[in-house]
């Protein structure tokens, strides 16, 4: 503190002294911005998120230990009382008798000054919980912050949409079938607050009413009933729902007759009812329509991603009878002797989903190698072309170079090998873990026309190719899938999907956009492969016509 404030006062000034002193509050002050950026991320990853259960079983430790001294402690107070209260009784029955002996008087100073010191003070004056208060908050940075909480929470809405959860049912603990904790009406009435607290009058309706029909059956209230009315009613108005609005506001008036907001409210939505009377809720027809979802999600693309994610049909794969499996060589030496199994999933484009591409301990070792790095992933600004977070893209990611490890040089050599592709010009192998909801919506892998820097900095041009691979199951939810193509594929430990996003040339195919949905139950691990298209001409020929 003492240090920054005189490098503030000293700013302007430019000695050498200056200058260093400014370049270590500059790193403070980035340091401290990176501690508060990775604290605020714990649940965009399963892998960080599983730090908190870490930090929690050190708290349980710590605090266990904690207990077992200041039970040891009061054990000695115990007996230090016993020990007094029987020896001023002995003492006090014959007062004269005892300190008329020279021995006792003696004694009995003793016990009041080094006896005291030694045996006394060191159990009486205790400042253990100082310390163990310090190293407590050292464990909570590994904690969840607010931020996680308003994350995750924001997160459980995007899975109710995507996998249309009945909100009574994710309530009593029912994830599509999957067992999960069940919430009281306190939790329903935080989840309700906060989606107010975003604007998002939808899933705060949907959980304060959750909230009412739970508060109505809970023996012991975890949940004021008024202010849930409070809550609900206004949600209700904000969705045009004003007679709705207007009836729950009566019924909080009967439980708090005094209230004086919803006295205002009562007024105002009367008011209203009179003067237009046709204002109920805007009915929208489209399945999955939601009032409060900006325009792109109530799209046509965006409602059938989400459909596709539930592992719905959305249109019958085209020459489905023409889809084939085969095994590949390549004449490649590292396929000679195990061939790799193709299975084509989809013909125009070309998109083919390989198996056993990575065994378990590979892909073990892979994630080790990335854990300790993961990042939140960026996507990049169309406009200007920086990099940044976004809400559409949830997941944690860190690069691996193949010199890093053999694993990673290995891998990277296979993919070459499978591909027939050269991997020289490729970008580095983007290891990704998607946490709670972590989901990355529908995209292209290349860069548009647009986009005219987009892998300038690279010199390697444009993503010819992706080469997915898939290092985890997911138990529900996780999908890659193409809304143009209603094609879903579902992750397989070890398996990876391939697929070209340029025709021969170089213009974009379209029908490649894709999305990753969101991970509803499980961790979902992917690696990555960007492949570009210098190194290709020979591999890849161009060619004239446009669209092959
Ligand atoms: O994780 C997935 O299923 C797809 C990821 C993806 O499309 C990407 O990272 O570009
Ligand atoms: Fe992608």
């Amino acid at each position: 503190m003492i240090l920054y404030y005189h490098c503030y006062v000293d700013l302007e000034s430019n000695s050498y002294c200056d200058k260093l002193r400014r370049t270590v509050m500059y790193s403070l002050i980035f340091l401290v911005f990176l501690l508060v950026q990775t604290k605020a991320e714990l649940f965009t990853s399963s892998a960080h998120l599983q730090t908190a259960l870490y930090a929690e079983r050190d708290i349980a430790d710590l605090l266990k230990s904690y207990i077992q001294r200041e039970e040891d402690r009061l054990s000695r107070i115990k007996q230090l009382a016993e020990d007094y209260e029987e020896h001023s009784k002995l003492a006090l029955q014959n007062l004269d008798k005892y300190l008329g002996n020279p021995i006792n008087a003696f004694l009995l100073i003793k016990r009041f000054t080094l006896d005291w010191d030694r045996d006394v003070i060191p159990v009486l004056v205790n400042n253990s919980w100082d310390s163990m208060y310090k190293e407590i908050e050292q464990v909570r940075s590994d904690l969840p912050s607010h931020e996680d909480l308003k994350g995750a929470a924001s997160a459980l809405m995007r899975l109710q949409d995507t996998y249309q959860l009945d909100t009574s049912k994710v309530a009593q603990g029912d994830l599509r079938g999957i067992v999960s904790p069940v919430l009281s009406a306190d939790e329903c009435f935080l989840l309700g607050r906060l989606s107010y607290i975003e604007n998002d009058w939808y899933h705060s309706n949907l959980w304060m009413q959750e909230a009412l029909v739970r508060e109505e059956k809970e023996e012991i209230k975890s949940v004021s009933r008024a202010d849930t009315l409070d809550y609900l009613a206004y949600t209700y108005a904000a969705l045009g729902d004003v007679a709705q609005a207007l009836e729950l506001t009566k019924e909080l008036l009967t439980l708090d007759p005094n209230h004086e907001r919803a006295l205002n409210n009562k007024k105002y939505f009367e008011a209203m009812l009179r003067d237009e009377p046709r204002k109920t809720r805007s009915a929208e027809e489209k399945p999955g329509y939601q009032l409060n979802r900006d325009e792109y999600r109530n799209s046509e693309e965006f409602l059938t991603y989400e459909a596709l994610c539930r592992g719905e049909t959305t249109m019958p794969l085209k020459n489905a009878h023409l889809l084939t499996c085969r095994y590949v060589t390549n004449n490649h030496p590292l396929l000679l002797i195990q061939p790799i199994k193709e299975e084509t999933v989809h013909l125009d484009p070309w998109i083919v989903v390989y198996y056993n591409v990575m065994s378990d301990e590979e892909i073990s070792t892979i994630k080790h190698l990335a854990t300790p790095r993961l990042n939140r992933a960026t996507v990049q600004n169309s406009k200007t072309g920086a990099l940044e977070t976004a809400n559409y893209r949830i997941s944690k990611s860190a690069w691996l170079r193949g010199e890093e490890h053999p694993v990673v040089e290995r891998l990277n050599q296979r993919m070459e090998a499978i591909t027939g592709l050269d991997l020289n010009t490729a970008e580095e192998l983007q290891i990704a873990n998607y946490g709670l909801g972590g989901h990355y919506e529908p995209h292209f892998d290349y860069a548009r026309k647009e986009e005219k820097d987009a892998f300038k900095s690279l010199g390697t041009g444009n993503r010819i190719a992706t080469f997915l691979n898939y290092m985890s199951d997911v138990e529900a939810g996780g999908a890659t899938v193409f809304p143009y193509l209603g094609l879903k594929l579902f992750p397989r430990k070890g398996n990876a999907a391939f697929w070209y996003n340029l025709y021969k040339s170089g213009e974009g195919i379209f029908n490649t956009r894709h999305a990753a949905c969101p991970v509803l139950v499980g961790s979902k691990w992917v690696a990555n492969k960007w492949i570009h298209e210098r190194g290709q001409e020979f591999r890849r020929p161009c060619s004239l016509s446009e669209y092959e």
